[in-house]
C-alpha cells in the first residue's frame, strides 16, 4: 500500500487533426508526462482523442465524470477564437459551477512565453465532484500553464499549486505532488498528518 489516494484522470486531447491522424497527437503524452511526474498518488487514466464538436466534447467530459468516476479532468486544444474552437462553450455547459480563477491565472502565466497568451479562452469549471480544466493546444502550453515559473522572481506559480485544496473541498481525493515538479498549496488546516 502506498499510503496515497487513488485518483482517476481524465485527458482529453481535443483537435481535429491529430483525431483523423493528419498529425501524431501530442497532447495526451505531453499530459501524461507532467501529471505523472508531478502527482505522487496512483493515477488511472481515462484518455479520450476527439475532432472540435461542441457537443462531442460536451458528451466526452459528461461520460469522463458521470461514467467513468474521474476526479480531475483535462482538456487540451480547441480554445482560440478560430471557428472551430469551442472547447470552453463545450466545458461551460456540462458545468454546475464556474472556476473563473484558473482561466485569469493561466492567461497570466502563459504572457511570460507568448504574446497571444490571451487568444485562449480557457476555462474552468466543476461537475459533481470533479474539476475540469481547459488548456491550450500547443503541447509546450501543457507544461507551462501547469508548472507555471517557479524559478522566476518573483514565482510564477503554476495553476496546478491550486488543484489539490481544489480537489478536497469538492470531496474528491487528496492529490499529493512531488514538489521538485510542483508546490501544491493548502492551508494549514487541511494539511493531512503524514501516516
Ligand atoms: N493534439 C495535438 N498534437 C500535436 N500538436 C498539436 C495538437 N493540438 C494542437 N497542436 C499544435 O498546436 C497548434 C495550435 O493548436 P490548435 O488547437 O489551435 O490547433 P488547430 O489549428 O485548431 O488544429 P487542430 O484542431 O487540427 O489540431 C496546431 O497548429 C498544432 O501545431
Ligand atoms: N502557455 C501557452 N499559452 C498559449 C499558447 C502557448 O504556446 N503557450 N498559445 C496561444 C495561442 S497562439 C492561442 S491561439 C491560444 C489558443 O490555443 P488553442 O486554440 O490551441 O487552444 O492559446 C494561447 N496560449
Amino acid at each position: 500500500m502506498s499510503g496515497f489516494d487513488p485518483v482517476r484522470i481524465g485527458i482529453v486531447s481535443v483537435s481535429d487533426r491529430a483525431s483523423t491522424g493528419v498529425y501524431e497527437d501530442k497532447g495526451i503524452p505531453a499530459l501524461k508526462d507532467w501529471l505523472g511526474r508531478a502527482v505522487r498518488n496512483p493515477i488511472a487514466w481515462e484518455t479520450r482523442l476527439i475532432p472540435d464538436e461542441q457537443d462531442g466534447i460536451s458528451a466526452a467530459l459528461r461520460e469522463l465524470v458521470d461514467v467513468a468516476t474521474c476526479d480531475l479532468v483535462l482538456t487540451t486544444g480547441g480554445t482560440g477564437p478560430a471557428p472551430r474552437d469551442v472547447t470552453p462553450e463545450a466545458t461551460v455547459a456540462v458545468a454546475d459551477k464556474l472556476m473563473p480563477g484558473f482561466g485569469e491565472q493561466m492567461r497570466q502565466i502563459s504572457l511570460n512565453f507568448v504574446p497571444t497568451a490571451i487568444l485562449s479562452r480557457q476555462v474552468a469549471v466543476i461537475r459533481g465532484k470533479a474539476l475540469i480544466i481547459n488548456l491550450p493546444g500547443q503541447p509546450k502550453s501543457i507544461a507551462e500553464t501547469l508548472e507555471g515559473l517557479p524559478q522566476m522572481q518573483p514565482p510564477v506559480p503554476g495553476i496546478f499549486a491550486a488543484v489539490p485544496y481544489c480537489v478536497d473541498l469538492i470531496g474528491g481525493p487528496y492529490i499529493e505532488c512531488d514538489e521538485a515538479v510542483c508546490k501544491a498549496f493548502r492551508p494549514r488546516s487541511a494539511i493531512r498528518a503524514k501516516g
